[in-house]
């Protein structure tokens, strides 16, 4: 066990299909959406519900507890984007925060040892901070293009990866930012524990066949 109580990995476990949504991502009910994205096998679950058309106050708050609870149902963590306040009242797994976010630091001590604490990072400097604040993993991208993220900063490709390993850092990697079932096999063999992925599964043409095939693809058996 970590001294940020979940082992490291089960945290690589769970990385290996990072799906991560919310209602400005989805062109179906979000919920409808995600049940399709379960069955298909996805292994964590960051309700991002960010930008322009994106749901606020009491509405974010039902449907957040509406797809926690399917996730729970799944046995599937269930992670909050940002909102450090809505995932202490929903009692979530875990949060992912940014650079420009609440401060790691002050987000593990607030929820405590045994959440999931998922930041970004975007340098080798920014990785070690994050592991001293006590993240249980990285966040790396964009790795390709994205449509996703309007603030997205530059590309760095499967390379960004690899620099970050050769740098000497351990700790749990999930790529983020334009990947699909053709390239997933190019971010987990520069040394990721997994791909996160909106796009790629909200906007499928079956949402659980493409669950299905990352998770094939991650499980290291290639391309389908
Ligand atoms: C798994 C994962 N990695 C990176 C991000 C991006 O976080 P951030 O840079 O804070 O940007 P926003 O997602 O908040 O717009 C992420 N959300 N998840
Ligand atoms: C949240 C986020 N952070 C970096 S890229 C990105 C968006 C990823 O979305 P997509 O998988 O559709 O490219
Ligand atoms: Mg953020």
């Amino acid at each position: 066990m970590s001294r940020n109580g979940m082992d490291s990995e089960k945290v690589r476990a769970a990385l290996r299909v990072y799906f991560i949504a919310g209602s400005q991502d989805c062109l179906q009910n979000p919920v409808d959406v995600l049940k399709q994205a379960l069955a298909g096998g996805i292994t964590m679950f960051q309700f991002r519900e960010k930008g322009k058309a994106a749901r606020t106050g009491e509405q974010k708050l039902e449907l957040a507890k509406e797809l926690q609870a399917l996730c729970q149902s799944y046995g599937v963590p269930f992670i909050v984007n940002d909102d450090l306040e809505l995932a202490l009242a929903l009692d979530a797994d875990g949060v992912h925060v940014g650079q420009e976010d609440e401060l790691a630091s002050v987000v593990r001590e607030r929820m405590g040892p045994d959440k999931i604490l998922g930041v970004s990072a975007h340098t080798a400097q920014e990785a070690r901070q994050a592991m001293a604040d006590g993240a249980d993993y990285i966040g790396v991208g964009p790795i390709f293009p994205t449509q996703s993220k309007a603030d997205a900063k530059e590309v760095k490709g499967p390379e960004g990866i690899i620099e970050f390993r050769q740098s000497g850092i351990q700790l749990p990697i999930v790529g983020i930012g334009g990947i699909t079932l053709d390239n997933a096999h190019l971010v987990m063999q520069a040394g990721a524990d997994g791909v996160s992925v909106i796009s790629a599964i909200t906007h499928a043409t079956s949402i659980e066949e493409s669950a299905k095939r990352f998770s094939h693809i991650t499980s290291g058996n290639g391309i389908l």
